[in-house]
């Protein structure tokens, strides 16, 4: 591992290729993955499954009727001999020619050879039963979803409302799991209005009030207190700042300061923290100057710095592109694969540069469309963007051309218009 006393630079290595940089920083996470605990259904929504879903017993753990009805014995017209509910092990239906009254769910009794509907059976006089089973069983046998032990999901996959459901069928009361990572972020810039207008050489901070929403969905706990800023424009209070992040936070975000202006105090304070580059800037454009740094601490403990650049689209690109691998690994999820789409309008490359270029989906065709307004110091765009198609080093994107598009990590619902 590199680090640096406060009086030595750190050592920059040079830009990183955009792809090379994902599957760097990922594997950074993953190797500093977050701890496996064990908890309760009720709070692993979120969670990462540190261990396989397995299944304890078959699913169905038992013969299982599907209907209500009569589970008979052999031909009829059947003898009533009973009544089995959902929630019992029935007695065996020892004689042909007798049935026991069933429920949905209920557990089948054994020799029963057949269930016939309640809606397509009839009473005699004398009370037996007559009808016509359907062809096709009206159980659900043992096994049939799943054998007991059988593993149903892999470790890696987030835990969402489906899986805590299925967990539940199988028998667990508790997972192994992956907590969520906890994100705080740092807003540098003495130039920034957190309130009112832009003016008079002041522009509003744009950044304090998104990236903490971004990265929730991104599966982060971000608490209120852990969003500070602006703060001062000089070395200490960076320093003074990332310093006490760092003690609760798995990953802290910082905005602006990632060049060498006369006020940019990134790169001082990592050096003053001891911090090692996992990624020093990446050849993408926009977002150039974005940095991925290491923070080892005395007891071992690995924690990062993820430096946002500050124009404002910028920063949004050092999330899909360094954040979103970076939080993948620690959580010990895959690498997100990127889907591919097809390009609907010619996008520019950027010569050496990676580009990743704001994008609309059509919701019916999957096509990509650029969208306008998409100046790294600017916002409209992005809103009204899905993400952003990826135009490789030295092309540039014709129509029909298949490329790469990052997700923006939106809900169910948004840009839906
Ligand atoms: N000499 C050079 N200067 C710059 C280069 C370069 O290659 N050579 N690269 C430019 C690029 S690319 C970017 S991106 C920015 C990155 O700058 P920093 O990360 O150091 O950020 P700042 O200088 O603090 O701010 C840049 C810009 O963004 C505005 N800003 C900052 N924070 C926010 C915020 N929270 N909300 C809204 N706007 C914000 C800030 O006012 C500046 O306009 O450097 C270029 N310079
Ligand atoms: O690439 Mo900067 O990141 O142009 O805004």
């Amino acid at each position: 591992m590199q680090s640096a006393s406060a009086t030595e630079p750190l050592v920059a290595p040079p830009p990183a290729g955009w792809t090379e940089a994902r599957s760097r920083v990922y594997a950074v996470g993953l190797a500093g993955a977050l701890p496996a605990t064990l908890r309760p259904l009720a709070e692993v929504d979120g969670h990462t499954l540190a261990e396989p879903l397995t299944t304890r017993t078959d699913l169905p753990a038992f013969p299982t009727s599907s209907v209500d009805g009569w589970a008979v014995r052999g031909e009829g017209p059947w003898r009533v001999v009973g009544r089995v509910l959902a929630g019992s092990a029935p007695p065996p239906l020892a004689d042909d020619g007798s049935t026991v009254e069933i429920a949905t769910g209920a557990m089948v009794p054994a020799g029963a050879t057949a269930i016939v509907r309640v809606e397509e059976s009839t009473r005699t006089p004398e009370g037996l039963v007559t009808g016509t089973p359907r062809p096709s069983p009206e159980w659900r046998l043992p096994g049939e979803e799943a054998a007991a032990g059988e593993e149903l999901v892999p470790a890696g996959t987030p835990v969402d409302p489906a899986l805590v459901g299925l967990a539940a069928s199988c028998g667990q009361d508790s997972l192994w799991v992956r907590r969520p990572p906890r994100a705080a972020l740092l807003v540098f810039g003495d130039e920034l209005l957190t309130a009112g207008p832009p003016g008079a050489g002041r522009v509003r901070d744009a950044l304090g009030p998104s990236v903490p929403a971004w990265l929730r969905r991104y599966g982060c706990q971000v608490r209120a207190a852990d969003v500070v800023g602006p703060v001062a424009d000089t070395l200490p209070a960076h320093v003074a700042a990332l310093r006490t992040s760092l003690g609760t936070a798995d990953l802290v975000c910082t905005t602006g300061g990632t060049m060498n202006g006369p006020v940019d105090h990134l790169h001082p304070a990592l050096a003053a923290l001891g911090a090692d580059y996992v990624v020093n800037t990446v050849a993408v454009r926009p977002g150039f100057p974005m940095l991925l740094a290491r923070v080892t601490s005395d007891d071992g403990r690995v924690r990062f710095v993820a430096g946002l650049p500050g124009n404002p689209q910028s920063a949004v690109v050092a999330l899909v592109s360094l954040v979103a691998p970076l939080l993948a690994g620690l959580q010990g999820r895959p690498l997100p694969v990127l889907p591919h789409t097809t390009l609907a309008e010619p996008v520019p490359g950027r010569g050496r540069y990676t580009h990743l270029a704001l994008a609309r989906l059509d919701r019916v065709t999957g096509t990509a469309y650029p969208v306008r307004h998409v100046g790294s110091a600017m916002l409209r765009g992005l809103a009204t963007a899905d993400g952003f198609v990826v135009i490789a080093p030295d092309t540039s994107g014709e129509p029909g051309d298949r490329v790469p598009f990052v997700p923006l990590p939106l809900l169910p619902g948004e840009r839906a218009t």
